[in-house]
């Protein structure tokens, strides 16, 4: 068992947090719907609607970052975060990572490949969790991501995270995403550990 710096600031009850995240699910299975369908003008119109109406009865619910779940939940794979896709570890240590993720239609740039941007989205999450496994708060110095081939959207893939070196407050991380056989990413990245104080 490992833990991590990012680690929730605010636990909630089982049941609070469970369905919270049953509730990101959805909202990740409505991001789909939306991006993957083309309803007629009227349709469209009414489910805004409806949607605003969610919304307004999360309303009164609302609460600051110190005590906000979304993103807080680092028991489940998504961490309750709907913008990052959900990461499936199946080996995690303060070193190494490794596991997989699946990109949907939300994550589509065009012609099936995922946007460009998704890519340091899911290695800044990878390493991001990765960086702060066992060790004090850090932050993304910088990011480097070499496209080999497109990223395809709904298929099963592997990532890859290692601490290369840590040299004082800096972690140097490097990491690839794989589609089968062909490594479709690569990157590197340095994380500097926080000083006291520092956001
Ligand atoms: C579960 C959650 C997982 C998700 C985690 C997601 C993590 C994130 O995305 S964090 C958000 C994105 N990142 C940011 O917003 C960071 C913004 N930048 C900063 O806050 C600061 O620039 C910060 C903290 C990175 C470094 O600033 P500071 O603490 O003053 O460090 P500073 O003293 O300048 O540098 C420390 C060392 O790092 C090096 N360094 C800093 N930035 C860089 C850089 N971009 N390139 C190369 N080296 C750098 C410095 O040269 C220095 O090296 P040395 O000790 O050898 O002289």
């Amino acid at each position: 068992m490992t833990s991590s710096a990012w680690a929730a600031q605010t636990l909630a009850d089982q049941e609070t947090g469970t369905a919270f995240e049953h509730l990101i699910g959805s909202l990740r299975g409505l991001q789909d719907s939306v991006t993957s369908t083309r309803p007629p003008a009227e349709v469209a119109l009414a489910i805004a609607a409806e949607l605003r109406a969610v919304a307004h009865r999360l309303d009164e619910f609302g609460v600051g970052e110190a005590d906000q779940l979304a993103g807080a939940q680092m028991d489940y794979p998504g961490r309750s975060q709907a913008c990052v896709p959900v990461l499936d570890h199946t080996a995690q240590s303060a070193d190494e990572v490794r596991g997989t993720l699946q990109l949907s239609r939300f994550h589509l740039g065009r012609n099936g490949a995922a946007h460009g941007g998704v890519i340091p989205l899911v290695f800044d999450e990878i390493f991001g969790r990765l960086a702060g496994t066992d060790r004090p708060r850090c932050r993304t110095a910088f990011l480097h991501v070499d496209y080999r081939e497109i990223t395809p959207i709904g298929r099963r893939l592997d990532f890859t995270g290692r601490v290369e070196r840590v040299d004082g407050r800096k972690i140097f991380v490097t990491g690839s995403l794989a589609d089968g056989d062909a490594v479709v990413a690569e990157a590197d990245a340095l994380f500097v550990v926080l000083r006291e104080g520092q956001p």
